[in-house]
């Protein structure tokens, strides 16, 4: 009889934890093979996924003795989590276990896309000397706007604070007698926060409201040369109007590393922007060896202290 199911990649040291007091099953090719994942429901109290693995109604009507969800990350969308609580099955989110790793990878872009010098190995292979053509933009006295204003997008605030940027934010659910506002200017709109931002990142969840928030409207108020980066949710970007921006010169460059369809289709809009200052990567933002440390100790640790109370 398995206790608890790990159905994608885990730090090996968390599952050795909870090796020591359940029975464990895990394995990160189980997120692959649906069926087979479907098939080992019974009498498993904890299931453990990342983002990839759909805990719908299909999987929890499968999983009847189920008492805990982790999950290896922050993001909800892929977990059904109304139905869940209905269930008395607990969702425990890794929340903030992936801050920095998240916070590093906006700045590094913010800093990439503005500078825009790094797409050049292919010329200077050749032999070509492109100097003037990379002549790029610092950031120390640019405005960041971060749309959202959570943990991870204060530990961005924190960080480009730090490198002499001014940070604006909106974030209309955030408390404005927060502390965290020190770091920030309250903005009322998100039109204009995008008006003034010289780089935008995006730190919200995807949800009927967000979905294309950033649609062609919303990049036609961004400041002309500015740069979009998406670390949070694909929906939250109409992809086909954000490429056409590009292509158009509208703004000066974007970093998605998530997309309405992952992994991205062959077809995908973004194709014809690809040499337009365009950065994509596969949902990696977060993920890094010391975040899976960090997410795979809380969730072994948040998922043990369910199942030991429940027991
Ligand atoms: O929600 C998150 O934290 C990110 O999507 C990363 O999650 P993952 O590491 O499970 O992909």
């Amino acid at each position: 009889m398995v206790d608890v199911v790990i159905s994608e990649f885990m730090d090996a040291a968390a599952v050795e934890t909870l090796t020591q007091r359940y029975a464990v099953h895990f394995d990160a090719a189980l997120v692959e093979d649906r069926e087979r994942l479907l098939s080992m429901g019974r009498g498993v109290r904890a299931l453990i996924v990342r983002n990839r693995t759909r805990v719908d109604e299909a999987l929890l009507a499968r999983f009847p003795d189920l008492e805990a969800v982790g999950r290896l990350g922050v993001g909800l969308d892929n977990i059904d989590v109304a139905r869940c609580q209905e269930r008395g099955i607990a969702v425990l989110p890794a929340t903030g276990g992936n801050a920095s790793a998240v916070a590093e990878y906006v700045i590094t872009g913010l800093l990439m896309l503005r500078r825009g010098a790094y797409h050049s190995t292919a010329a200077v292979l050749d032999g070509d000397w492109p100097r003037q053509a990379l002549v790029g933009h610092e950031s120390q006295g640019c405005v960041l706007g971060l749309v959202g204003f959570g943990g991870i997008a204060r530990e961005v605030a924190r960080r480009a604070q730090a490198l002499g940027m001014s940070v604006i934010a909106f974030d209309p659910f955030a408390d404005p007698s927060d502390p965290a506002w020190q770091m920030a200017e309250h903005i009322e709109t998100i039109e204009s926060l995008l008006a003034r931002s010289d780089g935008v990142s995006l730190h919200v969840p995807l949800t009927e409201q967000t979905r294309h928030l950033i649609d062609t409207e919303a990049i036609a108020s961004m400041r002309p040369g500015s740069v979009l980066i998406n670390t949070a949710r694909g929906g939250i970007v109409d992809e086909s109007a954000l490429a056409d921006a590009l292509c158009e010169g509208r703004i000066g460059g974007a970093l998605l590393d998530v997309f309405e369809c992952e992994p991205l289709p062959a077809d995908s809009d973004l194709t014809r922007a690809s040499a337009c200052n365009l950065v994509l990567t596969p949902h990696v933002a977060g993920v890094t060896h010391e975040s899976n440390v960090n997410i795979s100790a809380m969730t072994a640790r948040d998922v043990s202290r369910v199942l030991e109370g429940n027991a």
